[in-house]
């Protein structure tokens, strides 16, 4: 077996041609120094200075900055768009205050009930969520923010109204060590903290996982993620570190009250993301420079017209600057450093050629069908797409399912999916019933899909499109197939993918599929728009994965010399029904389906 593996690793080796070089994709390793620098600055420069007005001032700067990069990682890693983080960051701070200064509780007490109050609302706005996206969020978050101070007043035996709760920590605030207190490296650790895992995140498998949840919700189901799940718990997350900058801030102002919480604070966290970068990890940042240090802090006879200031900035830099400040300058660098596309575009063939020294995986010819269907139906109103369709599929076969535009091709693989119900019927993967299962729990269970539109993520280089089926595996991968991995990452791991052509996405994606290592792959039309030698190629992987690797593959396609050439059996649909099933060389002498042969070689 051993050497087996070694062979195989070789496979890989030296003759698989990749394109070589290192392309620039991706600053956020640049970014996350940057801003860990800025956030020192703000954190103990005013300290060492000994200058206490700025030093309290920059403290406060230094949380904002915190609870925005988390805004930053809600509103694009998870796709989130709240506009209420300043009423969760007074959740967390009235958490606090309650428990410890007023009912006198210990620190580590009111900081755990920061964090859950925080979270308690967070889950308030992931509710919505689930169901919810975008304007409407948006709404019920800015509602909220509205709201939240209105309740604080409201419920003045728990929180004092506008009295406020005091409370100092002079513990904390006292000098440490050149100058700095123990509030001063706390107030630079966290935001800094905040960064990290946004960076973190982000290029994990979470991160990846969350973003294709946020981008395209069908992806992410065909990859085995629960988009709802990754928005609820990106709220978690966000509202758990949150809370945390709330309980920080109580000892940084030493008394809160409903006035620090309006929704000018939300709103300003909000366009602190938007001027400075969505996106961007030093984004908030530049953000809060922008919008909060120099108007308030550094111009301070400006404070009256703040808000004018913000909305004129954001009005501006949505005008000028779209992508925001970092932004802005991100999509130029990425211009001129991109590489990728073009004859440098993704390939098959390295997959392939290593595929080619792979021994066949053996079926047996008796094996179960991974995939019985039984008496499909599906209506859309008055339109019947599938009238009781049969279909089973063996491991290792490729099914080839053609038929007339609006035969009912997609509306099966979608309900094989489980991206739709059936109307009647019921069908089985792998041995078990999976008629009621959710399109992810399929997924999971080993069944890959690519779509008629390739979805490809253009902010993920072409290797972390890739990744993403590696990340959806159950189990690693094998020697060979990672020594592949490994170069493909070398090669492809700071390109661009917005510059590959039509058929080198489709194929990006096939190979996404298939590095998720499914029992099952439904093909959508993949041989579209593809060019010869791209169509050579991808019927010599087709070829491949069901001979070599054991997987079983349906295949819907309107060419049919590919089907013809690759399929094992071919089942025909007509207005829904099946009207013929069996091996290509008997379908092609009988007279139901001739039609559809008729000037083809295989008539
Ligand atoms: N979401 C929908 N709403 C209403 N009707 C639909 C919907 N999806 C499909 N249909 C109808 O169901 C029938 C089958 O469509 P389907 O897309 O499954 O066919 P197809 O064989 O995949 O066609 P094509 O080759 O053009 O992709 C068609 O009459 C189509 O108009």
């Amino acid at each position: 077996m051993a050497s087996q593996h070694n062979s195989l690793a070789e496979a890989a080796g030296p003759e698989v041609s990749l394109p070589a070089g290192k392309g620039h994709f991706k600053s956020d390793g640049l970014q996350l120094r940057l801003g860990i620098l800025l956030i020192v600055l703000t954190g103990i420069g005013p300290s060492l200075l000994g200058n206490s007005y700025w030093e309290h001032t920059f403290q406060l700067v230094n949380i904002y900055i915190a609870v925005a990069v988390l805004q930053n990682f809600l509103f694009v890693d998870a796709g989130q768009k709240s506009f209420g983080q300043g009423a969760i960051l007074g959740l967390g701070a009235y958490g606090l205050a309650i428990a410890s200064g007023i009912h006198g509780l210990p620190l580590t007490v009111g900081v755990l009930a920061a964090v859950g109050a925080a979270m308690l609302g967070g889950l308030l706005f992931a509710l919505p969520a689930l169901r919810v996206q975008g304007f409407h969020l948006g709404f019920a978050t800015l509602s909220a923010a509205i709201v939240f101070p209105q309740l604080l007043i409201q419920f003045d035996d728990v929180t004092r109204g506008i009295n406020g709760i005091s409370l100092y920590l002079p513990a904390l605030t006292k000098p440490l060590v050149l100058g700095m207190s123990g509030l001063t490296l706390l107030v630079t650790a966290v935001p800094i903290a905040a960064l990290l895992l946004h960076y973190g995140i982000r290029n994990a498998r979470l991160g990846r996982r969350m973003r294709v949840a946020a981008e395209s919700a069908e992806a992410a189901r065909s990859l085995g993620v629960r988009p709802g799940f990754m928005r609820a718990l990106a709220f978690m997350i966000v509202s758990a570190g949150t809370g945390i900058c709330g309980a920080l801030y109580v000892p940084t102002v030493g008394f809160i009250s409903p006035q620090g919480f309006l929704v000018e604070l939300s709103f300003t966290l909000f366009f602190v993301v938007v001027v400075g970068g969505r996106g961007q990890l030093l984004g908030p940042i530049i953000g809060i420079w922008v919008i909060y240090i120099v108007p308030n802090v550094l111009l301070v006879q400006l404070v009256e017209y703040r808000l004018l200031i913000y909305g004129f900035l954001t009005l501006a830099v949505v005008i000028v600057f779209p992508d925001g400040l970092v932004g802005t300058i991100e999509v130029r660098r990425r211009k001129r450093f991109q590489r990728g596309g073009g004859e440098q575009g993704f390939r098959l063939a390295p997959f392939t050629e290593m595929l080619e020294k792979i021994p066949p995986r053996q079926v047996p010819a008796e094996a179960a069908p991974i995939l019985e269907v039984r008496g499909a139906v599906k209506r859309f109103g008055q339109v019947v797409a599938l009238d009781g369709v049969d279909l089973k599929v063996r491991p290792g076969e490729v099914h080839g399912l053609i038929g007339a535009n609006g035969s009912g091709k997609t509306s099966l693989l979608n309900v094989i999916s489980g991206f739709s119900r059936m109307d009647g019927g019921s069908y089985s993967f792998r041995g078990r019933d999976v008629t009621r299962l959710s399109a992810s729990s399929i997924a999971r269970m080993g069944l890959g899909r690519t779509f008629q539109t390739p979805r490809i993520f253009t902010d993920l280089s072409v290797w972390d499109n890739i990744q993403l089926g590696l990340d959806a595996r159950p189990t690693p991968l094998a020697p060979e197939m990672a020594a592949l991995a490994e170069r493909f990452k070398e090669a492809y791991g700071e390109d661009n993918p917005g510059l590959l052509a039509h058929g080198q996405r489709r194929l990006l994606e096939v190979i996404r599929v298939v590095f998720a290592d499914p029992g099952l792959v439904l093909f959508d039309e993949p041989a579209a728009g593809l060019s010869p030698a791209e169509r050579v190629e991808f019927s010599r992987l087709l070829r491949q994965l069901s001979k070599r690797l054991g997987m079983a593959v349906i295949l819907v396609e309107h060419d049919l010399d590919l089907v013809w050439d690759i399929a094992d059996r071919i089942t025909v649909l007509e207005t829904g029904s099946v009207v013929a099933s069996g091996p290509p060389q008997q379908l092609a002498r009988d007279p139901a389906v001739q039609h559809l042969f008729v000037g083809g070689a295989h008539a």
